[in-house]
């Protein structure tokens, strides 16, 4: 079943336990097909939870999620996932475990892609998982999630083991992952390294969804203001954040209507977008859920 939406949440929660606390809570949201979206987030913010619903390996105490136009479980054939611990067998060789990749996904494995992905990694296929080091692990995993002909790649911090030269190697290999169409939804905490490559985004922040959207949409939203402090009133606006510096008043807002002239305003970046966010955690949130409905509508009309 093919369908122009590769996730879908609709207020999506899950905790853990009878007695624990949320995890996720309320989450509605929607990525197109074929984007390159970045999960950010604090720690525990809720980001693993997510992609782990997404991935069919826990399931929603409350709201639901939707992969690829069905359910994760269903979607699961068509999804590459790779967990944070990046889970594989020590005791296969890296070229044994691209077999058990091929035998497990008889008729549509893709040897050239998964060998690839090894290769420029530089790793001896005879290698044995154990003595590898942990970002050559996260190579031999993505060979592996490459392997499916994925149509939606769903990674948990890929980038967290890997040195400069290798993340930016990773990077490349995704970025011809989605110039195939492939969906990615990656985590990370390196937000200055995701703004050249992703092009959507969603922030969780406290088991919620602070923003979420296209990258573009959400940076034109915003603006980072000063003016002279005493006259730069930022009602009916927004205020993320806002600071005075002896006369001087810098904020990030979401305007609300037109910008007085004398204000030197300026688009955030992605990294300020972010921390302005993280540094107010009860900054409104930003999800366009009537964005996501109308698409649907389309969806289903067309
Ligand atoms: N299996 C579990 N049992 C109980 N609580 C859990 C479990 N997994 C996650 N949690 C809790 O759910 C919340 C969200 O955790 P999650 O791992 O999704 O966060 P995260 O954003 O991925 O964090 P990090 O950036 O540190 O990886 C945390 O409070 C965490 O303690």
């Amino acid at each position: 079943m093919s369908s122009d939406t590769a996730l879908r949440a609709e207020a999506l929660g899950k905790r853990f336990g009878l007695r624990g606390g949320w995890a996720l809570r309320d989450c509605s949201f929607r990525l197109p097909a074929g984007r390159v979206c970045a999960v950010v987030g604090p720690n525990g913010a809720g980001k693993s939870t997510l992609l782990a619903l997404a991935a069919g390996l826990a399931a929603p105490t409350e709201g639901s999620v939707t992969v690829l136009g069905t359910t994760p479980a269903a979607a699961r054939p068509r999804v590459g996932f790779i967990a944070q611990d990046k889970p594989l067998y020590p005791q296969l060789t890296i070229a044994e475990t691209l077999r058990m990749g091929a035998d497990l996904n008889p008729g549509h494995w893709d040897t050239d892609g998964a060998e690839q992905v090894v290769a420029g990694g530089d790793l001896d296929p005879e290698a044995r998982v154990r003595t590898l080091s942990g970002g050559q692990r996260t190579r031999v995993a993505l060979a592996l999630a490459v392997g499916k002909r994925p149509e939606l790649l769903l990674l948990d911090e890929p980038m967290a083991d890997l040195d400069p030269l290798a993340r930016h190697e990773l990077m490349g290999t995704l970025m011809a992952q989605a110039a195939r169409g492939t969906t990615i939804v990656m985590s990370s905490h390196v937000v200055a390294e995701l703004e050249d490559s992703c092009d959507h985004l969603l922030l969780v922040g406290g088991g919620r969804i602070r923003l979420s959207g296209e990258i573009d949409d959400l940076l034109a939203a915003h603006r980072r203001v000063s003016g002279a402090a005493a006259t730069t009133p930022l009602d009916p606006h927004t205020v993320i954040e806002s600071r005075v510096t002896g006369r001087q008043l810098t904020a990030l807002i979401r305007p609300a209507g037109p910008l007085p002239g004398d204000w030197r305003t300026a688009t955030p970046s992605l990294e300020e977008l972010v921390l302005a966010h993280l540094r107010n955690p009860g900054a409104p949130a930003l999800t366009p859920a009537d964005t996501a409905d109308t698409a649907d509508e389309e969806e289903h009309a067309a």
